[in-house]
């Protein structure tokens, strides 16, 4: 049974790169009148006269319900709920300005999926800190959700998650159309997590690709990378299954193998020898598992996380380990240890992978674990 549709509903979506762009079309598709808010008068005016955002998504026409302004302002007017897709470190000032002009009561939904990296924070815990709303109405949508292969219209999955099941539902809800469908879950710290670190791993894979390593050594770091996260997350009060689910195993598959994910490409650049100020140089979009390793490093040893994959990451970008030395070190011991899967989430990889398969598409959602459909 497909979700039924909420009232016609006026949302703002903070962001016109390709996220914010993107998901400006989900929402649109979904029945949504959207505002995008664009910090560059100029992009603002190419979307809101051509429905285009050439620099971003070329070729690409958007629905002529979306339009666009630089004035924050006029952006907020009327809206009911806010998309916010501007890039982590960027996201508390912001914030700061929008505080004053943001209706009472409006839902709040992080589309990001960085680190603070001056507070080691998660963007639903800057929200919270800047926003002072009530944590029940701020909410994380993630998931494998590669934008350009959205803008495509190819069908993909996402988990909306929030304290709340009445805000993830509502969200959910603006943010499913024929391509495009949300579950939901109450996992705010497992389903941001799951974003944030995915892109660490596919950092580690984009650099053994570069390196010139084949399938063996990415598919050892993926698998060894969902245990890191795993406990990472879980360390951090995560619930285990979420990252068995879309915001974690799903995502952690589509960054790591596609050639659209920056963060990806990030890594390649490593591989292929480039320094890290090179590699951002030539990059002209949000990476930010770049951003992300240092907070995330620095959590993990606040917890006594062992993360050997991402500390290798670390040293790659500090100059200090070959990318060509990066896979061999899969553990932190010289020793041979047991292959300690913690959480028994490794023995149900190919379980957890149908599922998500199945409630991309529909069928057999009802299991009761991680992530669920929005309520018909
Ligand atoms: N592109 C993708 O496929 C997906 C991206 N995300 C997340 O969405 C967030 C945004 O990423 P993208 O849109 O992809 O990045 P992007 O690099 O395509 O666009 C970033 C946008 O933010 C603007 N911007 C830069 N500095 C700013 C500032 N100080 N204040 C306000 N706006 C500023 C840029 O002008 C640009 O419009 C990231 O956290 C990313 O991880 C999540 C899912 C998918
Ligand atoms: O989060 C993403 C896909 O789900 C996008 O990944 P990149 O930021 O690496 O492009």
């Amino acid at each position: 049974m497909s979700p039924k549709k909420q009232p016609h509903k006026r949302v703002t979506v903070l962001g016109a790169g390709s996220w914010g762009t993107v998901f400006s079309k989900v929402l649109a598709d979904g029945g949504a009148e959207v505002t995008i808010w664009a910090r560059r008068p100029e992009v603002a005016r190419e979307l809101r006269e051509t429905h285009r955002n050439t620099q971003y998504l070329r070729g690409v026409n958007l629905p002529p319900t979306i339009t666009a302004t630089s004035s924050l302002r006029d952006s907020l007017r009327g809206a009911e709920q806010l998309y916010v897709a501007v890039p982590s470190q960027a996201l508390r000032d912001n914030l700061r300005a929008l505080k004053p002009l943001l209706p009472a009561g409006v839902p709040v939904v992080s589309l990001m999926k960085g680190i603070e990296k001056s507070t080691n924070e998660r963007m639903t815990e800057v929200i919270a800190d800047v926003l002072e709303i009530d944590l029940d109405r701020i909410a994380v949508a993630s998931g494998p959700n590669l934008a350009l292969e959205i803008a495509k219209e190819q069908p993909t999955a996402a988990v909306v998650a929030s304290s709340s099941l009445e805000t993830a539902h509502e969200v959910a809800l603006a943010a499913t159309n024929g391509y495009f469908r949300s579950f939901v879950n109450n996992d705010v710290i497992g389903t941001e997590f799951g974003g944030v670190l995915k892109n660490l791993i596919a950092v580690a894979i984009g650099i053994v690709d570069g390196v010139g390593y084949g399938e063996n050594t990415k598919a050892s770091i993926i698998t060894r990378g969902l245990v890191e996260m795993t406990d990472f997350a879980v360390a951090y009060g995560a619930q285990r299954d979420t990252l068995s689910g879309l915001a974690g195993l799903g995502d952690l598959i589509a960054t790591c193998q596609s050639p659209l994910s920056r963060n990806n490409t990030a890594g390649r650049l490593l591989g292929q020898g480039y320094a890290l100020h090179e590699v951002v140089r030539q990059m002209d979009q949000t990476a930010e598992g770049l951003a992300s390793v240092d907070p995330v490093l620095a959590l993990a040893h606040a917890r006594d996380v062992q993360m050997p994959i991402v500390e290798q990451v670390s040293r790659v970008l500090a100059g200090t380990l070959k990318p060509r030395d990066m896979a061999p070190h899969l553990t932190t011991d010289d020793e041979p240890t047991g292959e300690r899967n913690s959480h028994d989430a490794q023995a149900r990889t190919g379980t957890a992978f149908r599922w998500a398969f199945e409630r991309a598409f529909g069928v057999g959602r009802d299991r009761g674990r991680g992530d669920r459909g929005p309520r018909p």
